[in-house]
């Protein structure tokens, strides 16, 4: 996977998102409705008051005039009056309220694509993307596009409606005054170009920012142990003000640009406004010139209308800017393709014996600090029934070679192949339910026991949890707990300790019955004893099964059937426990150090 920007620029993404909008064309047809009846009582408005005032003056005026008559008109029109403010009122929350049922659905369909997309972009990507950052994407971004679509898509058509047949309509009356009402636009626009241009990045610079905040936090609360216990609580108020401030700033800057840009645009109408009054006052006076008080009430009552529209202007244009950036941060994350994914046209893979086969594979992680070999020329099987004991120093390659059998990555060369099936060419779901890896930080969900065990298979029968449970030596445990395996564990759950929480894990994986199944390390914090109590009882499940354990500790692997000793990614050693102890090579230096001190005598009880 690439991390190009291939979204484009910010009209690109504007489109882009107008485009995906446009697929709610119904919503969008009847919303385009509402905004042509909104439009066209709005500007009824300023109709009626100018025939209004007009009617006033002919009561003034008229030499002989018919009193009644004239009040009756002005009491129809008065009704008219309200009547349009009423019925714009209706076409106005109806617009509203379909601007914002689309920005809604807009928004959930975004929501859903992101976290779709989430679940399936390879661990590479989640290597070098901070979770932090893409929380911030998933919840601030997303808004960001949300609020554009409510403020800034539809309301824009109706502005340009609006603004237009005002503009039309004040033309036919007197083109002079219109002019003059409508010289506040131009300088709105070139403001708002302006504000939009001054904006975009800082959009951008206010959304990275809410990243980094998010980033701090997340740490924070997940090493909240560690900060407790160096007493850095006041460091880590330091670092989130730092990067609060710089986000405050920010937003300061860009609250700086739009309520600037606001009072401009302000200003201009008003100077306008003023211009009108001015010189259709004038027009008023000039005897000669048939323009009336009531005419120059309608250009008055115009432009008093369009000052809220025209001062939506500024807020469009900011939301504009935010939506550019959000959808771009966004559509980043989208664009991505997923580097492990199925190949057209995989098939499931059909287990027929379960051999698993590395066949000379090179990995190496093609991160931001480079390419280094991790596994070079790694060749084994694995046979149901057998078990392959893994061990090496730290950051010999032990974790990432488990990682490679569910392809959580993928080699840069040699093959694996499960029962002659090379595994980069069967779907990823079969070849994943084929194999279960027990992690050694294991993870569970603020859910109940039985939940977290049957993760895999949520229509398990409870005799299986029970006795996936029982095999990992929790069972006893759990029965005991007031709520039994109804118990909710995770974050707000009932505190287990790093050996309950692997026993867990070792249950949910062997839930499954993979047919071949990794132990990276998960025994560690399992004491020797249970752990041979675990092994006793997975001896049943794992007969006719390929097991693969890791470990640093050589009790839970001397019985394998084949022991690799890994080191800087190459096996250095292997065979059996008897066969490398005769080797006298770096198993048996372990060997001497783990265990011989305490047990000269292995043969017996390693044979468990
Ligand atoms: N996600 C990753 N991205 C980049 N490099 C990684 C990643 N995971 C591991 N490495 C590097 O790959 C090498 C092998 O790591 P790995 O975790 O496989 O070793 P290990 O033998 O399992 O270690 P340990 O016994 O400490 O668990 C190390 O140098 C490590 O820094």
């Amino acid at each position: 996977m690439t991390d190009t920007d291939n979204t484009g620029g910010g009209f690109h993404v504007l489109m882009r998102i107008i485009r995906m909008a446009l697929e709610y064309r119904w919503l969008i047809a009847i919303g385009f409705v509402f905004i042509v009846g909104a439009s066209i009582f709005q500007l009824f408005i300023p109709l009626l008051i100018g025939n209004g005032v007009e009617t006033v003056e002919q009561i003034f005026t008229s030499e002989n005039p018919d009193t009644d008559a004239l009040r009756w008109t002005l009491v129809t029109i008065a009704g008219m009056l309200l009547g349009s403010a009423l019925l714009r009122g209706v076409f106005t929350y109806g617009h509203m309220y379909i601007s914002e049922n689309l920005a809604q659905r807009l928004g959930y369909r975004l929501r859903m694509l992101y976290y779709e997309k989430l679940q399936r972009l390879s661990f590479a990507y989640h290597d070098r993307v901070h979770t932090g950052d893409l929380l911030t994407r998933g919840l601030l971004d997303i808004e960001g596009v949300r609020a554009f679509a409510s403020r800034g898509m539809l309301r824009v058509v109706y502005l340009a409606i609006f603004v237009g047949t005002g503009t039309v309509l004040m033309m036919r009356e007197d083109w002079q005054l219109a002019l003059i009402s409508l010289s506040f636009v131009p300088i709105a626009a070139w403001r708002s170009i302006v504000a939009r241009l001054q904006t975009s990045r800082g959009w951008r610079r206010y959304q990275e920012e809410m990243g980094q905040l998010t980033k701090i936090m997340d740490e924070n609360l997940k090493g909240i142990r560690v900060v407790r216990s160096f007493s850095a609580e006041p460091y880590e108020l330091v670092k989130y003000d730092i990067s609060s401030n710089e986000a405050f700033n920010r937003a300061y800057q860009l609250v700086t640009v739009r309520a600037t840009n606001l009072t401009f645009i302000t200003l201009a109408f008003f100077g306008a406004m003023s211009l009108v009054l001015l010189v259709g006052g004038l027009k008023v006076l000039d005897e000669a010139n048939p323009f009336s008080l009531g005419q120059l009430a309608q250009f008055l009552a115009f432009m008093s209308i369009m000052q809220n529209p025209v001062r939506q202007l500024g807020m469009v244009v900011a939301g504009w800017a935010r939506g550019a950036t959000s959808g771009k941060r966004l559509f980043e994350v989208l664009d991505q393709v997923p580097e492990i994914d199925d190949k057209p046209g995989s098939k499931d893979l059909v287990i027929t014996g379960g051999v698993l086969r590395f066949e000379h594979i090179d990995f190496a992680y093609m991160d931001q600090f480079g390419d280094e070999q991790v596994l070079t020329d790694v060749t084994f099987e694995a046979r149901p029934g057998h078990t392959i004991g893994i061990v090496g120093p730290p950051g010999s390659g032990k974790s990432t070679l488990a990682h490679l059998i569910p392809r959580f990555y993928d080699p840069i060369a040699g093959r694996i192949l499960i029962d002659d099936q090379d595994i980069s060419e069967v779907t990823l779901a079969s070849l994943r339910s084929a194999v279960g890896v027990v992690e050694q930080d294991t993870f569970l969900f603020t859910t109940t026991i039985d939940n977290n065990v049957a993760y895999g298979d949520p229509w398990a029968e409870h005799r299986s949890i029970e006795s996936a449970t029982s095999n990992a030596q929790m069972g006893e445990y759990v029965e005991r707990l007031p709520s039994g395996y109804g118990t909710l564990v995770g974050e707000r759950g009932v505190s287990l300790s790093g050996g309950q929480r692997q026993r867990l894990s070792i249950a949910r994986s062997i839930m499954l019955h993979p047919q071949i199944i990794v132990f990276d390390d998960s025994t560690a914090a399992i004491d020797a004893a249970t752990e041979q109590r675990i092994r006793a009882a997975l001896q049943e499940v794992t007969a006719d099964r390929a097991t693969i354990i890791i470990s640093h500790r050589l009790s839970s692997l001397m019985h394998a059937n084949e022991i690799l000793f890994l080191e800087g990614g190459k096996i250095v050693e292997r065979g059996s426990h008897a066969e490398l102890l005769e080797q006298g090579g770096k198993y048996r230096d372990l060997y001497e150090l783990q265990i011989r001190p305490e047990d000269d005598n292995f043969q017996t009880k390693g044979e468990v």
